[in-house]
């Protein structure tokens, strides 16, 4: 083992990746070994000149296994650190463990059923992976006062802002929070009148336990999610804003430090602080 964490970064010309790499090119006891993107035309290209860095010695390579299987045979305990594409996380996610690649896996869109397979995948072979949808420690903050507060509300509903470039709907924060805020296994929001939508999809989506989630994305926006609770004569609203992506970077540096001890899978940002 080396006396620095080796990290591979899937989605490395992303701008969650990107960030990514210009942290790492700063911190002493991490170090990028390889540097994997799909985007067209940038293969083999130095990711540190293609970020506007000095040179990092890592070439951009689109070949995920490939790059996987380097870096476990090279750099053995190696940390995978994902923010590609919802279409591909589980894939990747399940390839890193074959392959001993600790995941840390910031990319969303994992349902429960495949974070459940791949937490049975994890302990089979003996790995730690961190799934985690929001690496903000803010975040992480709000979601448990929203636990909190969903003991004592009946209603309750959810909106999460997104910058437009953003795939997946709604994002895996809002859910997480939802699944926080049902843990207790209550329903929310009792019907109180037949509704009509006029428009579909007017009052969100629908979650089994009644609690209703919107999602929004526009041009300017980064990250931002509000809890709002009501009750009668009274609103008690939750809100978080993420305005740069540096505000994840702490959370991913924890988990890419944590990774490789865990038991198994861990879901969510809570359960490594
Ligand atoms: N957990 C957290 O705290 C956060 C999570 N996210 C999540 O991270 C993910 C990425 O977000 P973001 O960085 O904004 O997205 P971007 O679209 O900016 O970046 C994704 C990058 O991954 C590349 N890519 C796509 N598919 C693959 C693949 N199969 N293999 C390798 N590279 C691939 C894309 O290349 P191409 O040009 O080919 O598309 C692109 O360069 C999203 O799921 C987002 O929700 C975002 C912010 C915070
Ligand atoms: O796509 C994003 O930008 C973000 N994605 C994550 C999510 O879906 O929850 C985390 C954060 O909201 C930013």
């Amino acid at each position: 083992m080396s006396d620095f964490i080796p990290v591979v970064v899937a989605g490395a010309l992303g701008r969650m990746g990107a960030e990514l790499i210009r942290t790492l090119a700063q911190t002493s006891d991490c170090k990028l070994v390889a540097a994997i993107d799909t985007t067209p035309g940038r293969e083999g290209e130095d990711v540190g000149i293609a970020l506007g860095l000095e040179p990092l010695e890592v070439l951009l390579s689109a070949d995920f296994e490939g790059s996987l299987c380097l870096a476990s045979q090279q750099h053995p305990g190696s940390v995978l650190v994902d923010f590609t594409h919802p279409k591909v996380v589980y894939q990747h996610t399940r390839a890193a463990i074959a392959y001993g690649v600790a995941p840390v896996i910031g990319t969303t869109g994992l349902s429960p059923e495949q974070i459940n397979d791949l937490a049975d995948f994890a302990a089979k072979a003996s790995m730690g992976a961190a799934v985690i949808p929001n690496f903000s420690v803010g975040m992480v903050l709000l979601q448990q006062a929203a636990a909190a507060a969903a003991r004592f509300y009946n209603h309750a509903e959810l909106v999460e802002l997104h910058h437009n470039r953003k795939a997946d709907a709604p994002s895996g924060t809002c859910i997480k929070t939802a699944e926080l805020m049902e843990e207790l296994g209550k329903a929310f929001n009792p019907q109180e009148l037949e509704e009509h939508e006029s428009l579909a999809g007017s009052r969100g989506g629908l979650r089994e336990s009644g609690l209703r989630l919107h999602s929004i994305r526009l041009p300017g926006l980064v990250a931002h999610q509000e809890v709002q609770f009501g009750a009668p004569g009274e609103r008690y609203v939750l809100r978080h804003d993420t305005f740069d992506r540096a505000a994840y970077m702490p959370g991913v540096l924890l988990a890419v430090r944590k990774v490789r001890q865990l038991p198994g899978l861990v879901y969510g940002l809570e359960r490594l602080l």
